[in-house]
Formats: C-alpha cells, structure tokens, sequence
C-alpha cells in the first residue's frame, strides 16, 4: 500500500530524509519549497516524486507530514495547518533542532485528536540545501522523537515504522528534556564555535597573519560556525533559557579557569586537562573506533603516506575503484622528511573495514584505527 509523505523544506535535512525514505518502495513524497529550484533540484535528484504548489496542498494528500524548515518558520506552519482539510489518520512530525517551542505550537492541533510527534535526527552538518543532502546522512545517529505526553502509541510505533528505512536510533525523549540536552551538547557549543571565529576576527586587526595560523584545533573546534546563520539563529531564539543557563555555567567555569590562571599551579593545571581527557575519551561510542561526538559519528582510518606528490590521489582512486565513499579526508600532520598521517572519514564501519582491506592489499602503508 502506498504511503504518501509530504516534506515541506527540501534543504539538508529534508533532502537527506527524502532519499533515506525512499529506499521504502511503498513510500511517495510530495515535496514542497518556498525555492521553487530548491524544489526542482530534489525532484532532479530523486528526493521526491512530486513537486506540490504550497505546503497546504502538499499536507492535504499526505498520510505523514514532515516540517523540515528552520524552527520558527516550522512554529508558524503548525499553527497554519489548523486550518489546512487533513487525512483522518495523519502523523505531523518535524526535524527541527528545538523541540518545545514546536510542540507548544502544535497544541491546537493535538487538542483536536491530531497525531503530532515532534522529530529531531541528531546528525546533519554545517553545510545546508538540498545538494548537501545524502541517503546515509541518518546511519547510527539518534532519531529522538517527542510525543506529547497522552500520544496514541500506535501513531508512535508507526512512525517508528516508518523512521527505520533511516537507519538511525530511535529514542523517545520530552520534548522539554529534549531542549536542556541540546542546548548542553549542540546548540550552546554552536555559539562558543561563533563566538571562538569572532575573537579572531577582532584580534586579526594589526597582525592579519594569525588568521593563517588557525590551524587543526582551531579548525575542528569551529568548523559548526560556518553553518546556516538563519537556522542557527531561529534555535537560539527558541532555546534561549537554556543557553542563559549554559552561559551562567560557563562563566562560572570560566571563573575557575582564570582562578587556576592566576595561582599557576602545575599539578591543578595538569589536573584540569587529564580530567577533561578522560571524559572526553570515554564518551559513549557504538562501534569500537568511532569518533561518536555526542551527535553523530564518524569512522577514521589512519594511514601512514610518504611525503611525496600523487600519494592521496593515489588512496583516493583505490577507494573509488572499489565504489567505497568517503566523508572527509584531512592531513593531521605533516613531518617533510618521512612520513605524513593522512585521516580518512568513512560514514560506517563497514566501509572503513572494506577500506582497510583494499588498502593493505594494494599498498604497504601502515593503517590504524584509533
Ligand atoms: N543542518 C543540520 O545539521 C540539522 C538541522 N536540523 C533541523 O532541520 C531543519 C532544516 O534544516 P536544514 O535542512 O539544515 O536547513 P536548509 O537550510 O538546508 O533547508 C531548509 C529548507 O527550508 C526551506 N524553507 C524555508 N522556509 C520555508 C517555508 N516557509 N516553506 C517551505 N520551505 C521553506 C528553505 O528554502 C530550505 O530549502 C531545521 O529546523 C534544523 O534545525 C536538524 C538536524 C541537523
Ligand atoms: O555539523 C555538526 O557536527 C552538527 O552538529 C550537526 C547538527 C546540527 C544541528 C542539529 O540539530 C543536529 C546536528
């Protein structure tokens, strides 16, 4: 029987969502965009089967709705939606990264025996649209979903169902935990990464050469900041208790930084760092070797090249041959006379081992995985 599924906001999210689905033969996506060639780039790409002319006409032939825009723009549209002529049987559920003010906004459409579960994948990127999108991006990553709190729990299960082709975990969270949470490991960090880039920019003013000095540590801990700044500013608009409260804590961490500071103390100052190692080593992982952040994983290979020109196109085309992709792929360190430690991403573990393979036999560089 065929499944029809409205997404409305076909970017990142969406886009990626749609191709995950699709890997359900049953399932029809009608797609809607206010970009009308964001809309026709995901029919282009096979994200959707249909382009509808308004969210309204795309939520009046569905049997589930995904609101995949950013979060103010998803609070406006399950308010409108009150009024749109809605399938007796319909789920609504969404993605956005806040979960609270969403649900809030969904009340009169509960109050009258509406199926709304809220959804957030826990996995995405700081790139955006509908180009970035990928089948995959969703693999082993949390899918937390948020009923309210007298939610039928068929409609959960259905949607639970239906999620699978997805390939993420699902967990079932409140939607006010859901915001603390995030705020503690996504939304707060987003804004230190900003703020990190904005102490740079007004430092660069007289020594513009430290700018090309932001080297690995600088680089990993800000890559977020180049995310999306309407979708990032609609999530702390919308979590903006929360990140006060983070904010108070860190001040106060900050507090006790600059105390530690100023006594000098090497066995505090060692203590502070082998404390945060600790932690930060022992984060939760799935699969043995994963680099889990709390939001999503990757899995690196790392591999010992020679310093000499063609060695990376040389890795990279044994891995297209062999039809393996990649995610990301960074030089960690780079000592001229010997060797270099060239870090591959892969999306799972599986193409990580199949890399491995390949790579020993068609090479003798040395691999490890950390
Ligand atoms: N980017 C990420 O890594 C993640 C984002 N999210 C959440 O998913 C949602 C979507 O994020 P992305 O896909 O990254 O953003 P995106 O910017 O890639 O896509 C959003 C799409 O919504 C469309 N849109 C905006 N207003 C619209 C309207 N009124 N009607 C129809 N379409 C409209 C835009 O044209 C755009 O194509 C957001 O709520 C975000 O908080 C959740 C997990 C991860
Ligand atoms: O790019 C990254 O590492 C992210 O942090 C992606 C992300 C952004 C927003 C979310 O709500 C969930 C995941």
């Amino acid at each position: 029987m065929t499944i029809n599924i409205a997404i409305i906001g076909l970017g990142l999210i969406g886009g990626s969502l749609g191709l995950a689905l699709k890997r359900n033969p049953d399932i029809h996506i009608i797609g809607f965009d206010q970009s009308y060639s964001t809309a026709d780039e995901a029919y282009r790409r096979g994200v959707i089967d249909i382009i509808a002319p308004s969210a309204q006409s795309a939520g009046e032939q569905a049997d589930i709705i995904i609101f995949a825009t950013p979060v103010n723009t998803t609070v406006v549209l399950m308010q409108e939606a009150i009024e749109w002529a809605l399938k007796e049987d319909i789920i609504i559920t969404d993605t956005g990264s806040t979960k609270k003010p969403i649900m809030d906004a969904a009340t009169l459409l509960i109050d009258k025996g509406i199926s709304v579960i809220g959804g957030h994948p826990m996995a995405g990127s700081h790139k955006s649209g509908v180009s970035a999108a990928k089948e995959h991006l969703f693999e082993n990553a949390y899918y937390i979903l948020t009923p309210p709190p007298n939610a039928d729990s068929g409609q959960i299960e259905r949607l639970r169902d239906l999620f699978a082709s997805t390939k993420g975990k699902i967990v079932v969270l409140d939607a006010a935990e859901h915001d603390r949470m995030t705020a503690i490991v996504s939304h707060f960090p987003h804004i230190i990464a900003s703020s990190l880039v904005g102490r740079l920019a007004d430092q660069q003013e007289g020594q513009s050469f430290v700018k090309n000095l932001a080297a690995g540590g600088f680089r990993d801990l800000t890559r977020i900041a180049s995310a999306d700044p309407v979708m990032w500013r609609d999530v702390t608009i919308q979590n903006r208790d929360e990140l006060l409260t983070q904010l108070d804590g860190w001040f106060e961490e900050m507090g006790t930084v600059r105390d530690m500071l100023v006594t000098n103390d090497p066995d505090e100052i060692y203590n502070f760092f082998a404390e945060a190692k600790k932690f930060r080593d022992n984060l939760p992982s799935t699969f043995e070797g994963a680099t889990q952040g709390a939001l999503y994983m990757t899995f690196d290979l790392h591999i010992d090249i020679p310093d000499h020109p063609g060695v990376i196109s040389e890795i990279t085309k044994i891995l297209a041959d062999d039809r393996i992709s990649l995610t990301n792929i960074r030089i960690v360190e780079t000592r001229t006379d010997v060797y270099g430690i060239l870090v591959i991403s892969f999306q799972t573990s599986d193409d990580r081992k199949r890399a491995n393979e390949v790579l020993s036999k068609a090479t003798d560089y040395s691999m490890q995985i950390l």
